[in-house]
């Protein structure tokens, strides 16, 4: 019934090559799902993903009116924030191109004194989009963008962290994030694992060790191993040949 498809891994030589093609695999699953749906619902990680994304910037093709971007996890630090996941991205990529302002969902900095009572009001952001509209037990978003940080972790779910655990809420809160800083609100791992597409976007020699577990030895049950969307719902990896060096999982030639 409800078996995980295996991950597709890509692996791209030339670095541009990579941005390229993510982009293009974005526009492909914003077209399906504003044919299916009128709109695309999209969450975006931290770190270095969001400089990935500028292959989308002055594309002909991107209906960014019809985009409602979540974050798949955020730092609760103001949203001008040098730490802040939205004010990275907003500066890689939301700044500059047409996307309405009350498309972008950020976290409410206000509640930050009670994170439990800011992570709830996320869920409700959550619940605003996706629930009225779909009436599913989780929210189906059509893709989810995800790195992953060199100890393994994902979104802000951490290897060992009691949140792996967690079947029930949209939204969780951390305050003890092994990576600064402490506390962020993420995306749980039924929310993650009922999108349409997640997309892996890992980049550098850094993260070649831990890509090699990740995709080599799943049954470790690092964070990232356990994304495995329910079907239809397909995870790939966008990588370059520098962090799928020690790599066995076969991979996949970039088509669309
Ligand atoms: O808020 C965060 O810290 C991120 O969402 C986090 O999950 C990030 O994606 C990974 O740590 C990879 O980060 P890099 O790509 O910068 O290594």
């Amino acid at each position: 019934m409800h078996t995980p498809s295996a991950p597709i891994l890509y692996s791209f030589a030339d670095p541009n090559n990579l941005v390229d093609s993510l982009a293009r695999f974005i526009i492909k699953a914003q077209k399906e799902s504003i044919e299916k749906k009128g709109r695309f619902t999209i969450a975006i990680s931290g770190g270095s993903l969001a400089q990935q994304l500028n292959g989308l910037i002055g594309k002909p093709g991107v209906k960014w009116e019809k985009w409602q971007v979540f974050y798949a996890d955020e730092r609760v630090v103001p949203l001008d924030h040098e730490d802040s996941n939205h004010r990275l991205c907003n500066d890689e990529l939301l700044s500059k191109v047409p996307i309405p302002r009350q498309n972008i969902h950020t976290i409410d900095y206000s509640l930050a004194d009670d994170i439990e009572e800011l992570a709830d009001a996320y869920e409700k952001e959550l619940i605003r989009e996706f629930a009225q509209k779909d009436a599913a037990r989780f929210p189906v978003f059509d893709l989810i963008l995800l790195g992953v940080g060199p100890d393994g972790h994902t979104a802000s779910l951490f290897p060992g962290h009691e949140l792996l655990s967690e079947e029930d809420r949209w939204v969780a809160y951390i305050t003890d994030s092994p990576k600064p800083p402490p506390k962020r609100v993420t995306l749980t791992f039924p929310v993650i694992n009922h999108a349409a597409r997640v997309a892996f976007v890992v980049y550098g020699p850094s993260k070649v060790d831990i890509i090699k577990t990740v995709l080599d030895k799943p049954e470790q049950g690092l964070p990232p191993s356990r994304v495995r969307p329910i079907s239809p719902g397909q995870v790939y990896w966008f990588t370059d040949a520098d962090a799928s060096a020690k790599v066995e999982y076969p991979r996949t030639p970039f088509k669309l």
